[in-house]
């Protein structure tokens, strides 16, 4: 499965804390993510991740790109709902896409453990199929 996880500034520890956690079955897939967030993680985990640019260069509408064409099959995107960001369209048109091609989305680390967990279990196997 591709895997693409994405975090604001605020977010960025909690999604190293994340991915350090669930390391085991996030090193099973092919993981990618905007500049920040990949270079952070893949330094604390030293999991295997293609990085974009950083979100504000347009990293995360290269994510939105692989997303528009379904070649996403999971999106993790610890958003900051308190601290009102410039590209904040942007964001609404990932999770606008994810929609579009019925993409698991998580935008907070309750909702990420499931699917986390679902991914291990096999509940995720059907994006073979459909994609
Ligand atoms: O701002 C972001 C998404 O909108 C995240 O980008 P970075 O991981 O490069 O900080």
């Amino acid at each position: 499965m591709n895997i693409a996880i994405i975090a604001h500034d605020e977010k960025k520890e909690l999604m190293v804390q994340f991915c350090i956690a669930y390391c085991g079955v996030l090193s099973r897939n092919k993981m990618c993510a905007t500049g920040t967030t990949g270079k952070m993680v893949a330094e604390a985990t030293g999991l295997e991740i293609q990085t974009f640019l950083g979100g504000s260069q347009g990293g995360d509408q290269q994510i939105a790109a692989r997303i528009a064409c379904n070649e996403i099959d999971m999106l993790i995107f610890f958003r900051d709902p308190l601290t009102p960001k410039p590209h904040e369209p942007n964001d609404m048109n990932l999770l606008r896409l994810c929609d579009m091609h019925n993409i698991p989305v998580a935008t907070n680390i309750a909702t990420a453990e499931v699917l986390i967990h679902g991914l291990e279990r096999g509940d995720l196997d059907w994006r073979d199929i459909v994609r």
